[in-house]
């Protein structure tokens, strides 16, 4: 039996190469032809994940029934259409969640969305700081592996870990989920303060008022704290707000810069999840009664709905409160 992994984006082109970097065979399943043909071809992946030679231990696939061979599939397609996905991944095979986000029209967790889609498959969550190219090429990477079956949890790491790539075990899979989710909206707003020239107190204060905002949402949902302060919340917020590799990050410098979110999020061929997230995650928070404007705040400019002087003012004259 060999692992599978669903979706040939940046993410899951690394995710199957770190799994053959120990010779094994690794089933990828893409959406384009060209990424398959390119991938058997000549084991590149220049759509997603260029310069970066791919293993030949992994076989691309576009034909889901393929990957019936498997019996561990790490699914890593765009939040958005996990679900999609997921309904036509085999029956009953255990499922690694590598997206991150919240479904739109539901507010469900990736977690959520894949059980309503495969209510036979065993599930869990990996989730962390984990830039695609650099594990692909080695790295040394750590990231949270989320399951509430503990011991399913522990074969699962110790089926993915290798000498550079090493999982730490959770059984808090909301608490993975949604740092990994809220953390590409905040890592926007870092983007936005970067392109706008307005300093690195800036972003530390909004990394530190983002993790709050990350820590009430959590908590209100059922994370725990030590979940959102460890790999897949605070690790991930910080690797995410501090880099122009991070695509989200990227779309926050290009609104910093005076480009409409329109013009920046047309045709673009790589995601940039937290454009999704945001008003999902806004509308829940405001349900939830959880107060987070740095998330409003973003949303705002992703909809063009104030100037962004406009939404930074609003922001820095909130009223003083305690820490
Ligand atoms: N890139 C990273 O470094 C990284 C790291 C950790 C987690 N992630 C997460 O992994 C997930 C996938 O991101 P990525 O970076 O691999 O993607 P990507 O931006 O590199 O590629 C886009 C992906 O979307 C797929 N896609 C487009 N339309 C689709 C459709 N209709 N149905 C199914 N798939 C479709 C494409 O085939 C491709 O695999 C995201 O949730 C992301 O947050 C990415
Ligand atoms: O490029 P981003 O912003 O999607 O970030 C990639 C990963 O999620 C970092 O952990």
């Amino acid at each position: 039996m060999k692992a599978g992994v669903i979706g040939a984006g940046a993410w899951g082109t690394a995710l199957a190469q770190l799994l053959a970097s120990d010779g094994q065979d690794v089933a990828l399943w893409a959406l384009e032809p060209d990424v398959v043909g390119a991938i058997n071809g000549v084991h590149e992946n220049p759509l997603y994940l260029p310069s970066i030679p791919l293993s030949p231990s992994i076989r691309a696939t576009g034909d889901m029934a393929d990957m019936a061979a498997c019996d561990l599939l790490l699914v890593v397609s765009p939040a958005q259409h996990l679900r999609s996905v997921v309904r036509q991944a085999p029956a009953g095979v255990p499922l690694l969640l590598c997206s991150k986000g919240i479904e739109a029209g539901t507010s469900l967790l990736m977690s959520q969305v894949a059980q309503q889609a495969q209510p036979t498959a065993p599930i869990a969550v990996l989730s962390g700081p984990t830039f695609a190219h650099e594990v692909a090429r080695g790295l040394p990477t750590a990231i949270t592996l989320a399951c509430e079956d503990v011991s399913l949890g522990q074969r699962l790491a110790a089926r993915i870990a290798r000498p550079s790539f090493r999982p730490y075990l959770s059984d808090d899979v909301i608490g993975a989920e949604i740092g990994g989710a809220v953390k590409n909206v905040l890592a926007i707003a870092c983007g936005v303060a970067e392109g706008a020239g307005l300093g690195l107190n800036a972003r530390a204060a909004l990394i530190s008022r983002g993790f709050a905002e990350m820590t009430r949402f959590g908590l209100a949902r059922g994370a725990r704290a030590e979940t959102l302060g460890g790999l897949s919340g605070l690790g991930d917020l910080v690797l995410t707000c501090s880099s122009t590799n991070s695509r989200n990050f990227s779309l926050g410098k290009g609104l910093g810069e005076g480009a409409r979110a329109a013009d920046l999020l047309s045709n673009r061929r790589t995601v940039a999840e937290g454009a999704h997230t945001a008003p999902v995650l806004r509308d829940a928070a405001r349900a939830a009664g959880v107060e987070m404007p740095v998330v409003e705040a973003v949303c705002a400019l992703l909809a063009d709905a104030a100037p962004l002087g406009t939404v930074i003012d609003a922001l820095l004259a909130r009223p003083l409160r305690p820490e």
